[in-house]
């Protein structure tokens, strides 16, 4: 692959494995979630999400996504129990879109994709790093929340707001005061399985937690997003 991955006819997942070998490999994700066939598993603990609203820092445009990232320095944003051992700090959030609602999130559910999927990615703090921890199989748990076609979600409107300031690549600017914890919905029921990254490096090292309730959002606020994205020059 000359050029750098994305998701076009000579560029996309089928041409990954190319410049990044683990894509055939035995871990790799997304996934097609099937819920009739996933195991209960008693002995797994429900999860533990403490976030500092002030941890936010900045918003960026990484030319596949925008991200919010946080400060990780410390334990003050944290995952824990759930499928993981150990303390987990929480480094950033982004979203997966697709061009209309048919479309957009990496997983499915019985084959479905919804139209975005929220991914909040922490890193294992047994590492010194998220870029450590990054190529390490215990390395880092994404906590995956689907987004339904709906109603407005106000929660998500300040992230909605801050994408006109990071219109190109690499852009980025404040974003700070937000609390991560309004993005989750009413119930923390979810799925577990390991896995990878979803897109290159696609690196095995990634507990993933799929939060089996989605989150609403409008076609309003996805045309908003768009908006913004489609005036990305990446
Ligand atoms: C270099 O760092 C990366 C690279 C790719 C990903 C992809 O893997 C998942 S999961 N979502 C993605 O967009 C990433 O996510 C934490 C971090
Ligand atoms: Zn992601």
């Amino acid at each position: 692959m000359s050029h750098g991955w994305g998701y076009g006819p000579t560029n996309g997942p089928h041409k990954w494995v190319e410049d990044f070998a683990v894509a055939d490999g035995p871990r790799q994700s997304p996934i097609n979630i099937v819920p009739k066939e996933a195991q209960y598993d008693s002995s797994l603990k429900g999860l533990k999400l403490k976030y500092d609203p002030s941890d936010a820092k900045t918003i960026l445009n990484n030319g596949h996504s925008f991200q919010v990232d946080f400060v990780d320095d410390r334990d003050s944003s944290t995952l824990t129990r759930g499928p993981i051992s150990g303390t987990y700090r929480l480094r950033q959030f982004h979203f997966h879109w697709g061009a209309s609602d048919d479309r957009g999130s990496e997983h499915t559910v019985n084959g479905i994709k919804f139209p975005c999927e929220l991914h909040l990615v922490h890193w294992n703090t047994k590492y010194p790093s998220f870029k450590e921890a990054a190529g390490q199989p215990d390395g880092l748990a994404v906590v995956g929340v689907f987004l339904k076609a709906g109603a407005a979600n106000p929660r998500l409107q300040k992230v909605l707001d801050a994408l006109d300031a990071i219109e190109t690549k690499g852009k980025q600017t404040t974003f700070d005061n937000f609390d991560a914890k309004t993005l989750l919905p009413g119930s923390l029921d979810y799925w577990t399985y390991d896995g990878s990254l979803t897109t290159p490096p696609l690196l095995e090292s990634v507990t993933w937690i799929v939060l089996r309730e989605p989150i609403s959002v409008s076609s309003a606020q996805s045309d908003q997003h768009w908006h913004s994205i489609l005036c990305f020059k990446a």
